[in-house]
């Protein structure tokens, strides 16, 4: 009696667990993920966790133990281990309380998908992988423009753009071809305007239905 009633319970907690809806943004950097975020956030109502805003974050708070570990990857367009970036994401959903994420710039690489699997993919609701397709040559000069234009980020310079679209071409593509192989990935255009950019994203999330 008691062990079908504690059954009962631990079925109804488990059902009535909602599990949060997230979309992935990804596309070279300079793409133009965070303006279109901005935008989706707007818009649409999600919370904008950008990993790499998580991790320079974390890399400027005082006596953090993963500054110079972060700053030096970031410099090098390498890719910080996935269980400092999960955890800061984690972190990040649990505070927002919310139950919509876009979480731009992650996965980037198979570390990352694979600590994602293992750490948050049972407790999330994947509903898209939104791609952002521009030119390499267009994302360049659009990151040495925002650099130019005083972003302060020790990223945007050729040398440290150059080792992060090798990283980008190497490691984060072929995270984009798995989730196209499972029928996940929503691309769009980015090399218009802006404004043009965000047509094309808003018939995307006019078209999904949340998972509640
Ligand atoms: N469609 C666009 N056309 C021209 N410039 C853009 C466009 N989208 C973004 N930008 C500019 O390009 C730079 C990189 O955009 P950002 O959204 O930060 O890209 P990402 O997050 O992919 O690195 C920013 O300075 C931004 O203002
Ligand atoms: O999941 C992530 C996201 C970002 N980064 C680091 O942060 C940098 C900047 O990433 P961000 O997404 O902010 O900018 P983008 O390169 O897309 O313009 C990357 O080159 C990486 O060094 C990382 O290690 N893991």
């Amino acid at each position: 009696m008691f062990t079908r009633l504690l059954n009962g319970i631990r079925s109804l907690a488990m059902s009535s667990t909602i599990k949060p809806d997230v979309v992935f943004v990804l596309g070279a950097p300079g793409a133009g993920k965070g303006t279109q975020c901005t935008n989706i956030v707007k818009e649409f109502g999600f919370i904008h966790l950008s990993a790499g805003d998580l991790l320079r974050e974390e890399r400027n708070k005082e006596g953090s133990e993963y500054g110079e570990l972060i700053e030096d990857n970031i410099k090098h367009g390498r890719i910080v281990p996935v269980e400092i970036t999960c955890s800061l994401i984690e972190k990040a959903m649990k505070k927002s309380g919310s139950s919509k994420f876009l979480i731009d710039g992650f996965p980037r690489n198979q570390d990352n998908l694979d600590g994602w699997n293992r750490q948050m993919a049972a407790n999330v609701n994947l509903l898209f992988v939104l791609f952002f397709d521009c030119p390499q040559e267009v994302c360049v000069s659009r990151c040495l423009e925002r650099g130019a234009a005083g972003s302060g980020r020790s990223d945007d310079n050729p040398e440290s753009l150059k080792k992060r679209f090798d990283t980008y071409m190497n490691d984060s593509v072929p995270i984009i071809q798995y989730y196209e192989q499972q029928n996940l990935v929503k691309k769009v255009d980015a090399g218009g305007t802006p404004d043009e950019v965000f047509e094309a994203v808003k018939a995307i999330f006019q078209n999904i239905s949340p998972s509640r």
